[in-house]
């Protein structure tokens, strides 16, 4: 059904300007008002063909044909910017501009990386190059798939191929590493894959999806007669602006040509970096880029009340308002930040009384959003000890993490304990995998000890697929596998993968042979934590350092948990471990078509909208998270913005203030008393 405009709409469909910003607020009418344009032209008689209409995201193409069909906008198909692109590069082999490059699965490109890798590690050390680097990526799924995702994002985020190029020297593959927080060897290696993926300028190997929008962008600056043979439209609409990449924005500025250009975004709900989304995009760029562009608002919510829209006003300095008749309940909840799990069983009593209070709440009209998903460990213990159904969106249980899992196996090959392994494939799996990741497993089958092997043919040619089997079968061979195959050094190791192993193997060995005077699970992790220097082994498996970080936390975290079991022995622990890992499945699988809260974090809650948001943890380096304030803001808006009938802050109470998050209390944020009112 097509909606009456609102005034801010109709003054948007009255303007006439080549070049339209539509700064808006969250549910306010975006794609709405992109419809009701769309229509507007084909009813002045533009075809529909001539209007092109771009997302960023599948799921933001969905919801934008879904808006099109709404408002009447018939026969326009929208595009994201990837197919939108490989459309292009299509047009240009049709005329001999381009052999089109073979497409690539996921398969092909690990390949092509650890290929890369290799050739960096040989040029390390031909050139006699010191690196503290573990070049050996063909031997952990994980680390390659980090570098995939670190070699997308640089491809999002530099303008071109850039740092693919053969004369990218060394300064400058060390300033990106720097505003990559990234190891300079990691930037090597993407930069010698994209070699072998464009030998000579303009030709391409292979190609993937991510490639499409950096490829078109490559071969329209190296061919500029090829923008005369791709296709012109009129008019181009294009929604969530704010996700808008480096490579897009360029892409976008080269195509338009003399059609007229409307997007339309929210400046505050730039979060999404690992996609190269950034500020200036949305802000003194597309100004610079559009010299006569006009910006009109569109700052009045439809999905929260006056409350929210006061609070979110103060938090970002800018007006936002709600229409009439919205209304949207504040709860705070106080907790105190000394006494472990303290906020998350506020939380969960919290959820109790939402749904007890209004019989018509269920649990699926309810989102807890973390600023991070290492937050979830508390939230996820509390939520279980209360028998609230929940599923995880966008996180991975904490009992499933890496980082848990190798310290679980830890404590299951020093403990001798394998018991609670028993029937349980998909913890093995993952623990195996964790384990070989953290230490460096070799990739060559000979190098197994085979008496042990109890292994299907399929598996043979696979270590990790062996060691899997095995452990699957013998639960307690997961110390065959560690002290056979995980910590003993092999020929092709580098100096500091032997260093590493003989530093787990000699801590293992140690922590076992003291097996009856560590008698809980916190006092053989605190012993782990106090022979190994953890955070340098988890960023061997997770080189960025936000991520290790995030990952030192749920180690954290997960040693707090253990206390709270420091009065029982360690094989209890792990049974807890198991019964609550089978709680969460058993109500995953039987609760697939029942009400389950939702747990998850502001980056995956972008987008979505709940009757019942609560926010925990809102506290000084929990949120804000990072040192960089304005980012830490629009974190905060995307959170707050998701709630429909009621938003619940949780913070520590009146005498921890110097613990408040400086987003709810610094000076933008104070009414009058110098308490917040958000
Ligand atoms: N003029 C209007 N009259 C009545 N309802 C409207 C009008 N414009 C938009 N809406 C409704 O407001 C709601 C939000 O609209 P829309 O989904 O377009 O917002 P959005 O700003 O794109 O949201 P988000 O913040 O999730 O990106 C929808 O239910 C839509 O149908």
């Amino acid at each position: 059904m097509a909606h009456e405009p609102s005034n801010e709409q109709s003054a948007i469909l009255r303007s006439r300007a080549d070049v339209i910003l539509i700064d808006a607020v969250a549910g306010s009418g975006k794609t709405t008002t992109l419809g009701m344009i769309a229509r507007d032209a084909c009813q002045r008689g533009m075809p529909a063909a001539a209007v092109t209409c771009l997302a960023f995201s599948t799921g933001a193409k969905k919801r934008f044909a879904q808006k099109l069909a709404e408002e009447r906008a018939a026969g326009i198909v929208p595009l994201t910017l990837g197919e939108f692109a490989q459309r292009h590069l299509r047009k240009l082999q049709s005329v001999g501009l381009l052999d089109m490059p073979m497409p690539a699965g996921p398969g092909q490109v690990r390949d092509r990386l650890v290929e890369a890798a290799e050739s960096v590690w040989q040029r390390h050390a031909s050139r006699g190059m010191a690196t503290e680097f573990d070049f050996g990526i063909e031997q952990s799924r994980d680390r390659i798939d980090h570098l995939l995702q670190v070699l997308r994002e640089l491809k999002a985020k530099l303008l071109t191929h850039g740092f693919g190029d053969d004369d990218f020297g060394s300064i400058g593959q060390f300033a990106i590493a720097d505003e990559f927080d990234l190891p300079v060897e990691i930037v090597e290696i993407c930069a010698a894959y994209e070699r072998l993926r464009e030998p000579e300028p303009g030709e391409f190997a292979w190609q993937t999806e991510d490639d499409f929008v950096p490829d078109l962008v490559r071969l329209l600056e190296l061919q500029g007669t090829a923008l005369a043979h791709l296709w012109q439209p009129s008019l181009y609409l294009v929604d969530e602006w704010h996700d808008v990449n480096a490579a897009e924005f360029r892409l976008v500025a080269m195509l338009k040509r003399r059609a007229r250009l409307v997007v339309v975004g929210d400046r505050d709900q730039v979060i999404d970096a690992a996609r190269g989304a950034e500020l200036r995009f949305s802000t003194e760029l597309f100004m610079t880029t559009y010299r006569d562009a006009e910006r009109l608002p569109l700052h009045r919510s439809r999905r929260f009340g006056a409350s929210v829209s006061r609070a979110v006003s103060r938090l970002t300095s800018r007006p936002v308002e709600s229409i009439e008749g919205l209304h949207t309940v504040q709860h705070k909840v106080d907790y105190d930040p000394a006494t472990p799990m303290n906020c998350a069983q506020a939380v969960a009593e919290h959820v109790k009384s939402l749904h007890a209070a209004h019989h018509d709440v269920r649990l699926s009209d309810i989102a807890i959003v973390t600023r991070d998903d290492d937050q979830s460990i508390d939230l996820e213990n509390a939520l279980i000890d209360a028998e609230i159904p929940y599923q995880c969106e966008g996180i991975v249980s904490y009992l499933l993490r890496p980082e848990i899992l190798f310290m679980r196996a830890l404590l299951h090959i020093v403990g001798g304990t394998y018991d609670t392994l028993e029937k349980d494939p998909e913890t093995i799996r993952a623990m195996v995998t964790a384990l070989a990741a953290f230490v460096s497993m070799s990739a060559d089958p000979r190098s197994f000890d085979s008496s042990y092997l109890q292994v299907t043919r399929a598996a043979r040619n696979d270590p990790l697929e062996q060691a899997v089997e095995t452990v699957v079968g013998t639960p307690s061979s997961l110390q065959w596998f560690f002290d056979g195959i995980v910590v003993r050094p092999q020929d092709d190791d580098s100096v500091l993968t032997r260093n590493w192993k003989a530093r787990f193997s000699a801590c293992v060995a140690e922590l076992a042979g003291r097996r009856e005077s560590l008698r809980s699970a916190a006092d053989v992790l605190l012993a782990v934590q106090a022979m190994i220097d953890l955070p340098a082994a988890v960023s061997r498996a997770v080189p960025r350092r936000s991520e290790a970080d995030a990952a030192m936390r749920s180690i954290a975290h997960f040693i707090e948990f253990a206390r709270a079991y420091a009065h029982k022995p360690l094989a209890d622990f792990l049974a807890e471990l198991r019964n609550r890992q089978a709680r969460l499945s058993a109500r995953t699988r039987s609760n697939r078509y029942r009400a389950q809260l939702v747990l998850t974090t502001v980056r995956t809650a972008k987008g979505q909208e709940w009757d019942h948001v609560i926010l925990p943890y809102l506290q000084q380096g929990e949120f804000p998270r990072g040192p960089d304030l304005a980012e830490e803001r629009r974190f905060l808006y995307v959170a707050m913005t998701r709630a429909k009938a009621s938003l619940t802050l949780c913070e520590p109470g009146e005498q921890y203030r110097q613990l408040w998050s400086p987003l709810l209390h610094g000076d933008a944020a104070r009414d009058g008393s110098g308490r917040s009112v958000a």
